[in-house]
C-alpha cells in the first residue's frame, strides 16, 4: 500500500470532484469575507488548493482499520514487548481545525501473533488524518492495536503542540500536551508499563 497522495482520493472520483467543488464555494466566500479580493491573480486558485488539502488532511475519516493493515498479521511465539516509538502525526484540532502536530509511541505485547510494524504507523495515521480532539485519537489508536493484535497489552503515548494553542488564543508555543491509554497487562502491572516508558525515553 503506498501512501496516499493530495490528488488520488479514497473514494469515487464523482464523488470527490463534489466535494471539491462544494469546499471551493465555501472557501471562496470565507476569502470573500475576511476582506480579500478572491479573483486577484495570487488567490484564482486557492479556493481548489485548500479544498484538495482539507480532503488530504482528513482522509482518515470513514476509513476501516482494516484499509491500514491490510494481510499484515503474523503468527508468532514471541511474546516480549515490542514498542515503535516517535511516529510523527498531522492532525487538525475538531475545536478550530488548526494543526495537532506530534509524535505517538506504541507498544504492545503479543499473543500468538505481531503486526507489521509500518501498519502501527499506518493505525496512527488513520486516526490522525481527521478532525480530531488528541484523547480521542490516543483511545482510537490504542484500541485499534488491541483489536487487530489480540495483543496482552497495548500501551499509546501522544506528545503534541496544538497551533490553537500557539498561533492564536493563549499564544503558549512551548506547550506539550501529553496524553497516554494503557490496556491490558500495562494497565495492570507497572513493571510492564515501567518498561514501556524505559524504552521510549520516558521512564
Ligand atoms: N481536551 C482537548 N482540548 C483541546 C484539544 N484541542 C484543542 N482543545 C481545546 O478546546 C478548547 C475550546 O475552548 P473554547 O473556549 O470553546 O474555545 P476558544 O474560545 O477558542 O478557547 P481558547 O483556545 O482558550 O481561546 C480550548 O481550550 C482548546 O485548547 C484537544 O485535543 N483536547
Ligand atoms: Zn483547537
Amino acid at each position: 500500500m503506498s501512501p496516499l497522495h493530495e490528488d488520488d482520493f479514497p473514494e469515487p472520483l464523482d464523488q470527490s470532484q463534489t466535494r471539491i467543488a462544494t469546499i471551493e464555494a465555501a472557501v471562496h466566500q470565507i476569502l470573500d469575507a475576511l476582506g480579500e479580493d478572491p479573483n486577484r491573480e495570487g488567490l484564482q486558485d486557492t479556493p481548489k488548493r485548500v479544498a484538495k488539502a482539507l480532503l488530504y488532511l482528513t482522509h482518515g475519516l470513514n476509513k476501516p482499520l482494516e484499509s491500514a493493515i491490510g494481510n499484515a498479521l503474523f503468527a508468532s511465539d514471541n511474546d516480549e514487548m515490542v514498542v515503535v516509538r516517535n511516529i510523527e502525526f498531522y492532525s487538525l484540532c475538531e475545536h478550530h481545525m488548526l494543526p495537532i502536530i506530534g509524535h505517538v509511541d506504541i507498544g504492545y505485547i503479543p499473543q500468538g501473533k505481531v503486526i507489521g510494524l509500518s501498519k502501527l504507523a499506518r493505525i496512527v495515521d488513520l486516526y490522525a488524518r481527521r478532525l480530531q480532539i488528541q484523547e480521542n485519537m490516543t483511545q482510537q489508536i490504542a484500541d485499534a492495536v488491541r483489536e487487530s493484535t489480540d495483543a496482552r497489552g497495548v500501551a499509546v503515548q501522544v506528545r503534541a503542540a496544538h497551533m490553537c494553542m500557539a498561533m492564536r488564543g493563549v499564544e503558549k508555543v512551548n506547550a506539550e500536551t501529553i496524553t497516554s491509554m494503557m490496556l491490558g497487562t500495562f494497565r495492570s502491572d507497572a513493571r510492564a508499563r515501567n518498561e514501556f516508558l524505559q524504552l521510549i525515553g520516558r521512564g
